[in-house]
């Protein structure tokens, strides 16, 4: 099987809280795997502890087959360079333009000529659909939704092989969201992405998921939303079958029916 993110036995605990209790979960090159939870369910912490920012109590985690919590700092680093992660503000420095935004982790990682850091943004900014016009502007001169995709456009700066997305759909209105995900499915299928993207967003989830990691009791059901549908944990059925699981299949807009 070929996981470009592995998990095994993960724990974290805080003092007597133990948010996860022995997590598994594998990731496969090139698939859309959502993760859903209840809130406190720990979605941030797993999502930080792949991603290296945080240590785990206990349990074995692989990223790009590097054991990321026994290496040391180098070598997360240098992992951490072929991942993209945009995270839910979008996480872009106030006082520099997109263009800007999207050089820094090029300088941090690279040593390129001006021009062709230029180049490199210039392309990103129409990977991810924004006007060329958007290089020169400030995160604040943008709408929220461009914002969020200049975001896109930093975290894919380096070619990354696996992209972390923290709800990248919330504050976006239904056209604006649906419009995200598509792009977000065009960029897999263009650059052979893999996607990992913590969502509260149901018609996301049906629209470009392949697979769903619910994080319920401390350890997650990995799924495809058919058969999510059918399991009879309280929180699951709550969460796939509640008003909006129902408005979502009911306007046909993604496949909570389980016809994917
Ligand atoms: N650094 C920390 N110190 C202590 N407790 C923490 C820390 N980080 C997270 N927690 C606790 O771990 C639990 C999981 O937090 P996490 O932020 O991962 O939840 P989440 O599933 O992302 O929730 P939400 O959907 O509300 O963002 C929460 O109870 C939180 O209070």
């Amino acid at each position: 099987m070929d996981g470009v993110i592995e998990i095994s036995g993960l724990e974290n605990r805080f003092g007597a809280h133990q948010v996860h209790k022995g997590v598994d979960l594998i990731v496969r090159r090139g698939e859309i795997m959502g993760l859903v939870g209840g809130s406190g369910a720990g979605k941030s912490v797993l999502l930080r502890s792949v991603i290296g920012l945080q240590k785990p109590s206990a349990g074995h985690i692989r990223l790009l087959d590097h054991d990321i919590e026994a290496a040391d700092p180098a070598a997360v680093e240098a992992v951490r360079s072929r991942i993209g992660v945009l995270f839910q503000d979008g996480a872009l420095f106030s006082s520099l333009t997109v263009a800007e935004n999207i050089q820094v982790p090029l300088r941090e990682n690279l040593s390129l000529p001006e021009g062709l850091l230029d180049r490199i943004a210039a392309m990103k900014i129409a990977m991810v659909g924004l006007a060329p016009e958007a290089g020169a502007k400030l995160p604040a001169q943008l709408s929220g939704g461009m914002r969020k995709r200049a975001g896109l456009a930093r975290a894919l700066a380096m070619d990354p092989e696996i992209l972390f997305l923290d709800e990248p759909t919330a504050g976006l209105d239904p056209i604006g969201a649906a419009a995200f995900d598509q792009l977000i499915l065009d960029l897999r299928a263009s650059l052979g992405l893999t996607v990992f993207m913590v969502t509260h967003d149901l018609d996301s989830l049906a629209a470009i998921c392949d697979r769903i990691a619910v994080l319920v009791d401390g350890k997650v059901r990995v799924s495809t939303l058919a058969d999510h549908m059918k399991d009879d944990h309280p929180w699951i059925q709550a969460y796939f079958h509640g008003p909006r699981a129902r408005a979502v299949s009911a306007s046909g807009a993604g496949h909570m029916t389980g016809a994917r």
